[in-house]
């Protein structure tokens, strides 16, 4: 299901003018990451994916649905939203019923819930948790749970705001592969992330913002190379890609097998001159 944003502007009744003239596509079964400084307007375009902010001006389309003639609760059919404070999101007494909740609220069958609600069990890894109190889970695991009551709502499109914050190495591990598992199941998932090595590892299309409004839109390679722009949005391209560019191996590499490779490039060519 693609998503269409239109000149979007929206300006807080504070008068803060967060987003200035928006314009994106998301094509279904992409994966996107939205980056950029603290305050450039991340958090306040995905919550217009889903309806929790109305614009100001202009249009977002989910599909062939324009947000602004459809109520919260009927988005919730196509954009899940996993929020950056599990906290915001986190109110049943089990992690279980937590799970249940969205999908009963969108009408499944109690076959389908139990379905859901086991895969996302199964998926986050959250199985011995099932019958605990999301209060009782510290942070990272709520966040967890969290991210795994919007999966069970089985949504076309999931957004993530700031999935790693807070998590380990393997927690980071597992939720990428929560995210390329999503995808490979056709899913849209778009993700706002500082953890920019997650971000090259598991997104095909990078957009940074900045001021309210788009600086670059395009793959990892593609935007990690643009350091000047990426310097101006306080956002650092990952160590590898920084090291590949120190080195001058004249292409940008962001993860370690193309760093090799192109390290290997780059020794044949030098022996090649010698
Ligand atoms: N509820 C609000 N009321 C008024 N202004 C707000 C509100 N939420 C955000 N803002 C302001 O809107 C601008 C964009 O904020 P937003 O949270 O969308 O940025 P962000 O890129 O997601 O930042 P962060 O990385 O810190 O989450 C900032 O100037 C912020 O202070």
């Amino acid at each position: 299901m693609d998503i269409k944003v239109a000149n979007l502007h929206f300006t807080y009744p504070t008068g803060v003018e967060a987003l200035r003239g928006i314009e994106l596509k998301v094509p279904a079964q992409s994966r996107v990451a939205i980056v950029g400084a603290n305050g450039s307007g991340k958090t306040t375009l995905v919550k217009h994916f889903n309806g929790l902010l109305r614009p100001t001006t202009g249009t977002i389309h989910i599909g062939d649905w324009k947000t602004s003639d459809y109520r919260l609760s009927q988005l919730a059919r196509r954009v899940g939203y996993v929020f950056q404070n599990p906290d915001e999101q986190l109110f049943k007494p089990s992690v279980r019923q937590e799970l249940t909740f969205g999908p009963t609220n969108l009408g499944f069958s109690s076959e389908q819930i139990q379905a859901r609600v086991d895969q996302a069990l199964e998926l986050l890894e959250l199985k011995h948790l099932a019958e605990e109190h999301p209060a009782d889970c510290s942070f990272p695991w709520r966040k967890r749970i969290a991210f795994a009551s919007v999966v069970s709502m089985d949504t076309p499109i999931i957004v993530l705001d700031e999935p790693t914050t807070g998590q380990d190495a393997r927690s980071v591990r597992l939720f990428g592969h929560v995210v390329d598992t999503l995808h490979q199941a056709g899913k849209t998932v778009i993700a706002i992330s500082h953890d920019i090595e997650f971000v090259a590892d598991h997104f095909d299309r990078v957009v940074v913002m900045y001021q309210g409004q788009v600086l670059l839109d395009g793959t990892p390679a593609e935007v990690f190379q643009q350091e000047d722009l990426l310097e101006r949005s306080l956002v650092h391209p990952p160590q590898l890609a920084r090291l590949a560019h120190r080195l001058q191996l004249g292409q940008v590499v962001t993860n370690p097998e193309d760093f090799i490779e192109a390290l290997a490039n780059e020794q044949t060519a030098q022996r090649g001159k010698d």
